[in-house]
């Protein structure tokens, strides 16, 4: 960051303008002379008062409820204070002026949450947590904000690195006291039995991380089959809109479409693809060629077809689940041989295709904490690997040195463990050499 750390920052903290109220945040040093010099006085820590906002010169700007809290114990662990005025451009334009003048500056991006990480009010899993819980549209995109963003998560990686460096706290100590009678050879055994039921607890959250991807971007369902199959019909009709063109000319669609559909509190994409077929137009070999991808990354496929269609398909590298549907079922007497047979005209079948998805969705995520970023699998694999390495290994102080390898890669994930310290922590309990 090119700007100084001790700068006292501040921000529009609250929504677009104009609203009902615009809060206005202010983080740092000088945070309360400044609040002083433009409300007068301020209420007693975390109590709000209502306060007329003036200029410099003794103008009137607004009134406005401000809230002062002194650090440590604010969201940054700095002086901070917060001001809730009426939220017009006008108003908050003239307060970040005053402010300004005062010599403040404006925070950078995400400033305010990195003083908070600083300072030691968050890590960085609760950070991130916290941006998914502001960015969350739906109720389980929120739910798992939640989970990660008040600690739980964070929780669960630190008494993990914390068993892995009282494991080797053990065999160090087995190392130094080899010839004393006070660390018997069967504290060596149970210590690898624990390190080895950790193992596969860290095994099995690595391989829930799908459910994590599919809550937090969205299980993707893509639309496939013989052009004119009636894709982009049934993306329309679960959108509700007329989100893809639709005629009755084979290979009208080349553009990869998709649509975000909260289904119950699950975000659900849409693909809709080119039709499949060879051809020789460049447009539409493109479209084919970014539908196979799409399909190849598709949580779920919808294998479309017009019933009694000759056009039989099958999908070669489709790792995904597939449903098979056959559409236009109002032009058409029942047939066999689908999961499904829909009509995009009439909506037959639409609720049927809705309630199958949502019984996979459902399956998905128990509530229970998931890694959900990319950031945290990488370092959960790195620590899965060391300890692999740990119960693999012969020499007793390389297999300590992989023990301390993978709590510290587990450190990383929250940025706050250090685990010099916890070995301190864990050696001071221990009563060996005393
Ligand atoms: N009767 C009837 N016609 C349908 C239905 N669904 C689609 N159609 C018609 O079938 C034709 C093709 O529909 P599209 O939705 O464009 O088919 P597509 O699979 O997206 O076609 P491409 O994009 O060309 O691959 C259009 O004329 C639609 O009106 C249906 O359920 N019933
Ligand atoms: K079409
Ligand atoms: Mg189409």
């Amino acid at each position: 960051m090119v700007q100084a750390d001790n700068d006292t920052i501040f921000a529009l903290s609250s929504g677009t303008l104009p609203a009902g109220v615009a809060v206005i945040r202010l983080s740092g040093p000088q945070a309360f002379d400044a609040a002083l010099a433009l409300a007068g006085e301020l209420s007693a820590d975390r109590k709000a008062g209502l306060r007329t906002i003036r200029s410099r010169n003794g103008l009137v700007i607004d009134q406005a409820l401000v809230l002062a809290f002194a650090g440590p114990n604010s969201f940054t662990g700095e002086d901070c204070v917060e001001m809730h005025l009426h939220g017009s451009r006008a108003v908050v334009s003239a307060v970040h002026q005053e402010l300004e003048t005062i010599g403040l500056r404006l925070a950078e991006a995400g400033e305010f949450s990195r003083r908070a990480f600083e300072n030691g009010k968050l890590d960085l899993v609760e950070v991130e947590g916290l941006a998914d819980l502001i960015a969350a549209e739906t109720e389980m995109q929120r739910r798992l904000a939640v989970e990660q963003g008040f600690g739980g998560q964070s929780a669960l990686y630190m008494s993990w690195a914390e068993r892995l460096t009282r494991a080797r706290a053990l065999i160090e100590a087995e190392l130094d006291f080899a010839d004393e009678d006070d660390v018997p050879g069967s504290v060596s055994d149970r210590v690898w039995t624990e390190v080895g039921d950790l193992y596969f607890e860290i095994e099995g959250h690595i391989a829930s991380a799908k459910a994590g991807e599919i809550i937090r971007d969205g299980y993707k369902v893509v639309i496939a089959g013989p052009p004119n199959a009636g894709k982009s019909s049934l993306l329309n009709a679960l959108a509700k809109r007329d989100v893809a063109i639709v005629t009755e000319i084979a290979g009208t669609t080349r553009d990869l479409l998709h649509v975000d559909i909260d289904m119950e509190g699950y975000l659900v994409r849409f693909f809709d693809t080119a039709g499949l077929r060879e051809s020789e137009d460049r447009v539409e070999q493109e479209g084919v060629r970014r539908a196979r991808i799409a399909i190849e990354q598709a949580d779920l496929v919808l294998q479309l077809e017009e019933i009694d269609s000759d056009s039989k398909h099958t999908y070669d590298s489709v790792k995904a689940e597939v449903l098979r549907i056959g559409t236009k079922v109002d032009m058409h007497r029942t047939s066999t041989g689908y999961d499904l047979t829909i009509s995009s005209e009439t909506g037959d079948g639409l609720e049927e295709l809705r309630s199958r998805i949502l019984l996979k969705l459902k399956g998905t995520w128990s509530g229970s904490l998931v890694p959900n970023r990319q950031r945290h699998l990488q370092y959960l694999k790195e620590a899965s690997h060391f300890i692999a390495e740990a119960l693999n290994g012969q020499e007793l102080d390389l297999r300590a040195e992989s023990l301390r390898a993978a709590a510290s890669s587990l450190g990383r994930i929250t940025g706050r463990v250090d685990v010099e310290q916890l070995l301190d922590v864990i050696f001071s309990q221990f009563c060996i050499g005393k």
